[in-house]
């Protein structure tokens, strides 16, 4: 696990100007980020800039969260889902500064309640603009300067626009969007089908199989969205389609490494121990099921996913079950229910 304490960038740093960047204009200046892996990392040295302050916190830093949240325009959590509950707990206690702007980059479904990182920390700060910053976003590829696009979205969209403003870079391009759950849900589904496609690269089933996987999964992620309140068509953007290319295309995505592993016949316990970083997909394949169960929603890809996870069938078992579904018109189930 990568876990960068605040070396670089300490609460009393005023940061270096970094050559390639224009200055900002925006009257938003501190940002802490909370959770210093390899995203929260990433997500800092984009806004590093002669003009920002940054401050960094994660569990084992010697910072007191206390100190780093102090005034912050923006609070950035890059926490993994599974501590998403307890720090948004921790910081209620703390409380935050009148109009700080909560930023969400986390991509998970809380086991416990079945929420979303937005809705943990928009109940927790109900008086506070939350904004969701997801989007095809491979961490090594980003600190490499590597050109890339993300999305904002919030309800409240001048505190989208604010936070747009903040990370905008020459190398990394951020849109502005009105659907936070759609575009939570988008970079949190494809992390499934991202297991799913390691699975089939992993077994050499090919370039048609992978095309016919990936073209599947929008509208299975299109249904879990819209049943929960998303706009169908976010799916069709960068925080869905953009990141289910990404991610299920990609080595560098430690989700995409799950699937090829068990593919290769390694155990997911041999894979995690190996694996760099967090792969949520695990987690969310777990709750996503409870989730379509509960809505009656037809998840066939995630399902088998979720099969393969709790080692109750086998890669090749898993594909089976798939081609031999009942057959259908093509776009009959976009919307509707069928069978999974
Ligand atoms: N790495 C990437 O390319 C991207 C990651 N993400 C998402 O960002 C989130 C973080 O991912 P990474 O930074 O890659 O993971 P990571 O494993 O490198 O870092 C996770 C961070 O969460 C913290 N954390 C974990 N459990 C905690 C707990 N119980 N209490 C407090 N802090 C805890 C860790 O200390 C660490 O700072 C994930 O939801 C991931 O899906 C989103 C876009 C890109
Ligand atoms: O979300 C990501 C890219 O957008 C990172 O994917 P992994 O978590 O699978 O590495």
């Amino acid at each position: 696990m990568i876990e960068r304490i605040s070396t670089q960038v300490s609460p009393d740093d005023t940061l270096r100007a970094a050559a390639d960047i224009a200055p900002c204009d925006s009257a938003i200046k501190t940002l802490a980020v909370i959770g210093v892996g390899a995203w929260g990392s990433a997500l800092a040295a984009i806004a590093e800039r002669s003009e920002h302050k940054i401050r960094m916190w994660s569990r084992r830093s010697p910072e007191n969260l206390a100190d780093v949240i102090a005034g912050a325009d923006i609070v950035l959590s890059a926490v993994s889902m599974k501590g998403v509950p307890s720090v948004a707990e921790q910081v209620r206690q703390i409380g935050l500064t009148e109009g700080t702007i909560i930023v969400t980059a986390t991509k998970g479904l809380d086991p416990k309640t079945l929420r979303t990182p937005s809705k943990i920390w928009q109940d927790a700060f109900p008086d506070h603009p939350v904004v969701v910053l997801s989007g095809p976003n491979l961490s090594k590829e980003i600190v490499q300067k590597l050109p890339a696009a993300t999305v904002v979205a919030s309800t409240d969209i001048p505190a989208a626009e604010s936070v747009q403003e903040f990370f905008s870079t020459d190398t990394f391009r951020v849109y502005v969007n009105t659907d936070p759950i759609g575009t939570e849900l988008g970079g949190t589904l494809k992390n499934v089908m991202a297991i799913a496609s390691g699975v089939c690269d992993g077994m050499k089933l090919g370039t048609n199989a992978k095309a016919a996987l990936l073209t599947r999964a929008l509208p299975e992620m299109i249904r879990v969205g819209t049943t929960l309140g998303a706009s169908a068509e976010t799916f069709f953007g960068l925080s869905g389609l953009g990141d289910l290319l990404a991610t299920c295309d990609s080595p560098l995505s430690r989700n995409y490494q799950v699937g090829f592993g068990l593919a290769r016949g390694k155990t997911l316990v041999e894979i995690l121990d190996q694996l760099e970083g967090t792969a949520e997909g695990v987690n969310t394949a777990r709750v996503l099921v409870r989730l379509a169960n509960q809505h009656e929603i037809p998840i066939p890809i995630s399902r088998q996913v979720s099969r393969l996870l709790k080692g109750v069938t086998t890669p090749q078992e898993a594909v089976q079950a798939l081609m031999e579904r009942d057959l259908k018109p093509e776009f009959c189930d976009l919307f509707e229910d069928d069978d999974s």
